[in-house]
């Protein structure tokens, strides 16, 4: 029945203010009001309807994305919204398109690598999509290893241009974003030859099609490198192939705020870091953990929802059975990933503050805290789109059968969320970053230099190394001191014992290779070790309406104990505590989970999803699964006829060789 909410008995449970609930998961009242005012625009505007999405070829699936694209960007001019306002209606148009490389990664590849002169010559035209850019610079052949690409940029001084090559198959760019169909210029990452000398690795404005009719320009070959993991889902991008004939560019089309080339062909390093090469990046990796959040929340709200919808045994002298959401297994699988989504969410906050931090002192030409948010960014982007990709299959198997249904939306998620764990650096790849920040804060503890910010820890290291937890009873594991003191201790042991190991090869990198499964998961739980503290600080500030902070308490108690329980041989293992108290942790993770129970409807109500951006059926704020299930298997094509295509050609020579078999 249209109108009635299935879930409205879940929803009289809560013991908490919803509304401001909201406001503390979007950030802000700001952030909240302009979220749903744009997910409300989105939603009720039919152009941007997902209807039959995952139903269409690759042709039509890539035409679609295009005039949704372009819709959007008219809406935008149209309706004159800022680039925030823009930002968020991308957001909830959810379909990966080239505009997400042209605005996440050509614009601010140009911000944080061009010079003033460049910026106001290209940024004014990628602002109004006169030009469409895209971030080239993984290739065929090496993707982790940046520092091994192979296309080349070699100065000419008789026409002051770069020669752009792809000497080798393995030099082609392969997989950048909007490049294969839609991009008409490309920041191309290549080594920089001069006077004879490669200079390493440096961006190029490229352009690759004619800003006329769109065909390569001579010396340009680029194309789709083919279909990619799922339907629809990630599909609706065109990641590219592109290879370059000896192609020139003028010379001020180096972007050159961290090295320059002069008329004469002089090679200059600027007094800049060579790192700020890897800017984009960084800035990129800091907005991949905001949105781990946003799609691990997204899956958690779908199986939240339909847990409580679900129902199977226990049914008591007639009764109901009983529903799902109340077994403790399902409680077990779920409510940390609903803890999880809170966790990244402020983790993300406080990473784009460091993001802000980091930029505005290397602006003052102060590059101190460079190493921290790379290891920040790298270790916790690392971190949030494991657990968030794992997070969301799990959300798929707690929905049952019906999880695996395109429309229950967990498919499609699924697909176009799992490569966050190779894009923007391979998760394990950037561990090793994080691996080799704390080996070398290790080492230097002797000197005297004093370990500062996410590391400040390590300054405390003799206590950390012989404290043993205090924990006598249950309700001990709720102190905020007990637990940061645990997640602390566990990550110095670890850096520790990895770096005395270190210390008895004799070739420290044959050591870290070595060593390096291990120096992964110190790097674990090192980044993990913020994420709680992330969260206790959070709870550390004033946050408003009735029964609000009690529940983030709640989800922050379920996001260290369900850790500390999953990674307790480390914390057994380390010494920091016993058997005794591992168990007493998990009797306290149990009682938490009481707790959450009444209030798991609500917490997902807070994330202020609506059903269009969900797209699901079994998240649907109603609850009113079945019903639509069962409209909606019979829109599927194959339902169009009652006799399927193809019967007549291969279903019925088949039944009538076994009526004459029969008959035989
Ligand atoms: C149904 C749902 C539908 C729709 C959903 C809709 C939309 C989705 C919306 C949003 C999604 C959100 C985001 C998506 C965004 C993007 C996805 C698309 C595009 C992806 C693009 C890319 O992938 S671009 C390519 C990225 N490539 C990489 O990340 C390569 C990884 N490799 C490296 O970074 C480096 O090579 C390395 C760090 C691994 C090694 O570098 P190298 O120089 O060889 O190394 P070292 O010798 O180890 O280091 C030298 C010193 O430099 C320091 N360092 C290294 N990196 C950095 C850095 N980035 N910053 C600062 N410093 C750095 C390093 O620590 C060393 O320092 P020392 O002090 O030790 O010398
Ligand atoms: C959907 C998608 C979109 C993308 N968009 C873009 C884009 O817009 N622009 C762009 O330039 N690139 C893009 N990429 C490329 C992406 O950045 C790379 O694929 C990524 O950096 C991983 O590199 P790789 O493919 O070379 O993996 P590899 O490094 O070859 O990894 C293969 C395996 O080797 C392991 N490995 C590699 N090195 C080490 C090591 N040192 N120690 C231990 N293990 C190691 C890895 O852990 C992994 O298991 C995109 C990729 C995808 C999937």
């Amino acid at each position: 029945m249209e109108g009635v909410d299935y879930l409205a008995d879940e929803r009289k449970k809560a013991e908490f203010d919803v509304n401001e609930m909201k406001i503390v998961w979007a950030g802000s009242r700001h952030n909240f009001e302009l979220s749903d005012r744009i997910s409300k625009l989105v939603a009720n505007d039919p152009g941007f309807s997902k209807e039959g999405r995952t139903m269409l070829p690759r042709k039509e699936l890539f035409k679609n994305t295009l005039r949704k694209a372009t819709y959007a960007w008219k809406r935008i001019i149209e309706l004159r919204l800022s680039e925030e306002e823009a930002a968020k209606l991308r957001h909830f148009v959810d379909e990966p398109a080239f505009t997400d490389l042209h605005w996440g990664m050509f614009i601010p590849a140009i911000k944080g690598q061009g010079t003033d002169e460049q910026q106001k010559k290209w940024l004014p035209l990628a602002y109004k999509m006169q030009i469409i850019g895209c971030y080239a610079q993984t290739e065929l052949g090496h993707g982790s290893n940046v520092q091994g690409l192979e296309t080349t940029a070699t100065f000419d001084p008789q026409t002051d241009e770069f020669v752009i090559h792809s000497p080798t198959l393995t030099s082609s760019k392969w997989w950048p974003g909007g490049l294969g169909k839609v991009s008409t210029h490309a920041v191309v990452y290549a080594r920089l030859i001069t006077n004879g000398k490669d200079y390493g690795i440096n961006g190029f404005i490229v352009q690759l099609r004619s800003l006329e009719d769109h065909k390569p320009l001579p010396g340009v070959t680029v194309g789709d490198i083919g279909l990619k993991f799922g339907n629809g889902a990630y599909n609706t991008m065109d990641n590219g192939v592109l290879r370059f004939d000896h192609v020139r560019i003028p010379r001020d089309q180096m972007l050159m705020r961290v090295s320059q080339v002069t008329r004469e062909g002089k090679y200059v390093q600027s007094d800049v870091p060579r790192q700020l090469l890897y800017g984009t990046m960084v800035y990129v990796r800091q907005t991949i953990v905001s949105d781990a959040s946003n799609a691990l929340s997204r899956a958690v709200c779908i199986a939240t929802r339909y847990s409580a919808v679900r129902r199977q045994f226990g049914s008591q002298n007639g009764g109901q059975e009983i529903q799902v959401i109340d077994y403790k297994t399902q409680q077990n699988r779920l409510f940390p990933l609903l803890a999880s989504a809170y966790a990244f969410r402020f983790v993300g906050e406080w990473l784009k503050w460091l993001y802000t931090d980091v930029t505005q002192r290397l602006q003052a030409n102060d590059f101190s805290t460079l190493p921290e948010a790379h290891a920040c960014t790298a270790g916790l982007k690392s971190l949030t789109t494991t657990a968030t990709a794992d997070g969301i299959e799990e959300c798929r198997k707690l929905c049952g059968g019906h999880g695996y249904l395109c429309s229950s939306g967990l498919p499609e998620l699924f697909a176009v969320y799992v490569p966050a764990c190779t894009y923007e650096g391979d998760n394990t790849v950037l561990l090793l970053q994080v691996a080799r920040f704390l080996m070398k804060t290790v080492s230097q503890l002797g000197s005297g230099k004093k370990p500062v910010g996410t590391i400040a820890y390590m300054g405390r290291i003799e206590h950390l190394m012989q404290c043993r937890s205090d924990v006598k009873q249950a309700k001990d594991w709720l102190k905020p001191s007990a637990v940061v003191e645990a997640f602390e201790a566990r990550a110095a042991r670890m850096s520790v014992a990895c770096a005395q190991n270190l210390s008895k090869f004799d070739n420290p990198e044959e050591g870290f290779a070595e060593l390096a499964a291990d120096l992964a998961e110190a790097a674990v739980a090192h980044c993990q070790l913020i994420v709680v503290s992330k969260f206790i600080e959070k709870l550390q500030q004033d946050i408003p309406g009735e029964g609000v902070k009690q529940q983030l308490e709640v989800l922050c108690g379920i996001y260290y104990l369900f850790l500390l329980h999953k990674h307790q041989g480390d914390f057994l293992g380390t010494g920091y505590i016993t058997s005794k108290q591992a168990s007493l942790a998990n009797d306290q993770l149990r009682a938490l989970y009481s707790q959450l129970r009444p209030n798991a409807i609500s917490l997902v109500d807070a994330f202020n999803y609506t059903d269009h951006f969900l797209d699901s059926i079994l998240g649907r704020y109603d609850g009113n699964v079945y019903p639509k299930l069962y409209e909606a298997a019979w829109k599927d094509p194959l339902n169009q006829s009652d006799i399927a295509d193809g019967f007549h050609e291969y279903i019925r020579p088949l039944l009538k060789q076994q009526l004459r078999t029969a008959r035989l």
